[in-house]
């Protein structure tokens, strides 16, 4: 067995009597070296991949072995502590969720966090090798993942989602037989709200979500008992939202005081699309609609903002210095620093989020901190307005998972900013676009170079892995 960073096993699979392997098996949540017995559930029919549902960890890794550790203020009903003990028993005692082995998420949980992090610092690696297109001596040697301060109960968005049964639509229930339509048999079905089952296409029914924060689990239970209740008024599944928000700002507080502290004010779960969020990053506010993006673990943040601080140096004495922040959302990184640019300019898709960032950049303004503008549009219109100089211009593009289209990229080359700060959640389509970047600056006698790579563990104990280089150009 050899396990993939996916968390899934691969082994080949020999049929009895004979030593020529015939296919590979997939088997999720098996570690390299183990021995396990598996249920082989589906064949591929078009090649030699067939996969298995995990039985038993005969013989299971080292890297599993740990003392049971409970998380800290968290109150395991018996129920709960039964089916954690059975899961505990099955895949390690690290593990902290009652559906591991069922849910597709937080694949990791059976490793130590050290692990973890060397996990996603070796993505990073892979994902320069073989998707930058880059000779290896451009790429630097990736630097130690960024650690996330929770590693449970950080989550502040969820979204679980639910299927309808076919009786709540009246079309489903209805199949051709001999050109006319009859009813089909009702089948007994249990309205399942949560997350995929890992390998089906089912639903597992969550009641509780050890990443999310504690207000999204305690809001969980009144939503799912609502969906419940309501099932027969849905005519088709749907997903529900749960966001971790600070209470509502008074409507006449429009700026941030001068003593501002952070908040002790409890918590709320808002989960309307079209309310208001407002959360907390360092000295800093972001409100922004509950449907539009927002980062999804608060607790790395000031750090991540204090490793791209860090990556574009300290501001010398007298020095004038600009920011284009493409891909702004509701003006995370534009505002977070703010106090290091004379000037910073954002731009952003999303029309309810650029509403929002120009409030927030009116709520954060203070002495010490640049003119801070927002664009609505695509990220490459802004390079027609521009008027930065761009020697002194450090980028930041946060795009989504798809990366940057090539329109994007040429337009930044011509433009040619000193510095460019790449964060990303795909670190495949990043060291992608990156390796453009430097290949094309190169041909074009402008290089850039990669001065730093690393991940930022902003979705801990899964698979996923957040992206941060710095790029600079000499000028
Ligand atoms: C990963 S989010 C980053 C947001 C922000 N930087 C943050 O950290 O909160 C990507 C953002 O890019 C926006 N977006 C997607 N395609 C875009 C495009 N072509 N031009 C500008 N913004 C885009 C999305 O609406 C989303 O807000």
């Amino acid at each position: 067995m050899v396990s993939l960073p996916s968390s899934d096993g691969l082994a080949l699979l020999t049929p009895s009597g004979s030593d020529a392997p015939t296919r590979l098996v997939s088997v999720p949540f098996a570690l390299t070296g183990e021995l396990v017995r598996i249920h082989l559930h589906r064949h591929e029919p078009d090649y030699y991949m067939s996969h298995g549902d995990l039985l038993e960890i005969v013989e299971p890794s080292e890297r599993r072995k740990a003392e049971v550790q409970e998380l800290p203020g968290r109150v395991l009903s018996a129920e709960t502590k039964e089916k954690l003990d059975q899961v505990r028993a099955k895949f390690g005692n690290r593990v902290q969720c009652q559906y591991f082995g069922e849910c597709s998420g937080c694949q990791y949980q059976p490793l130590a966090y050290e692990e973890q992090l060397e996990m996603k610092r070796d993505l990073v690696r892979r994902a320069f090798a073989n998707f930058s297109q880059l000779d290896p001596s451009l790429i630097p040697e990736i630097g130690p993942t960024l650690a996330s301060p929770l590693q449970y109960a950080y989550r502040t968005k969820l979204t679980p989602h639910f299927q309808v049964p076919p009786s709540s639509n009246p079309n489903r229930n209805k199949r051709k037989k001999g050109g006319a339509e009859v009813e089909a048999p009702k089948k007994e079905w249990e309205v399942t709200i949560g997350f995929e089952q890992k390998g089906r296409k089912r639903i597992v029914d969550i009641e509780e979500c050890v990443i999310a924060t504690k207000v999204i689990n305690e809001a969980m239970v009144t939503e799912r008992a609502k969906v419940k209740e309501d099932i027969s008024k849905y005519k088709r599944g749907a997903t529900l939202l749960l966001r971790d928000s600070l209470p509502p700002r008074p409507a006449d507080a429009t700026a941030k005081p001068a003593d501002y502290a952070p908040s002790t004010e409890p918590h709320v779960c808002i989960t309307d699309h079209h309310a208001t969020v407002r959360e907390q990053v360092g000295t800093n506010e972001f409100e922004q609609q509950a449907g539009s993006f927002f980062q999804n673990n608060n607790s790395i943040l000031p750090s991540l903002l204090d490793y791209v601080r860090e990556a574009i140096g300290p501001r010398k004495e007298g020095e004038e210095r600009y920011l284009v922040d493409a891909y702004t959302g509701s003006g995370l990184f534009a505002i977070s620093l703010a106090d290091q640019f004379d000037h910073v300019e954002g731009v952003e898709i999303d029309k309810a989020s650029i509403r929002w960032a120009k409030k927030n950049a009116e709520y954060n303004k203070g002495p010490g901190r640049g003119e801070v503008g927002f664009q609505d549009g695509k990220a490459e219109e802004i390079f027609k307005d521009i008027t930065f100089p761009p020697e002194r211009t450090t980028i930041v593009i946060d795009p989504p998972r798809k990366g940057c289209d090539e329109l994007f990229i040429s337009q930044l080359l011509a433009f040619a900013p000193r510095n460019v700060v790449y964060v990303s959640c795909n670190p495949r389509t990043q060291a992608r676009d990156i390796g453009m970047i430097v290949r094309q600056s190169t041909a074009a006698g402008k290089p850039y170079r990669i001065d730093s790579a690393r991940a930022a563990d902003l979705f801990a104990n899964t698979h996923h892995a957040e992206g941060v280089a710095v790029l600079s150009r000499e000028v």
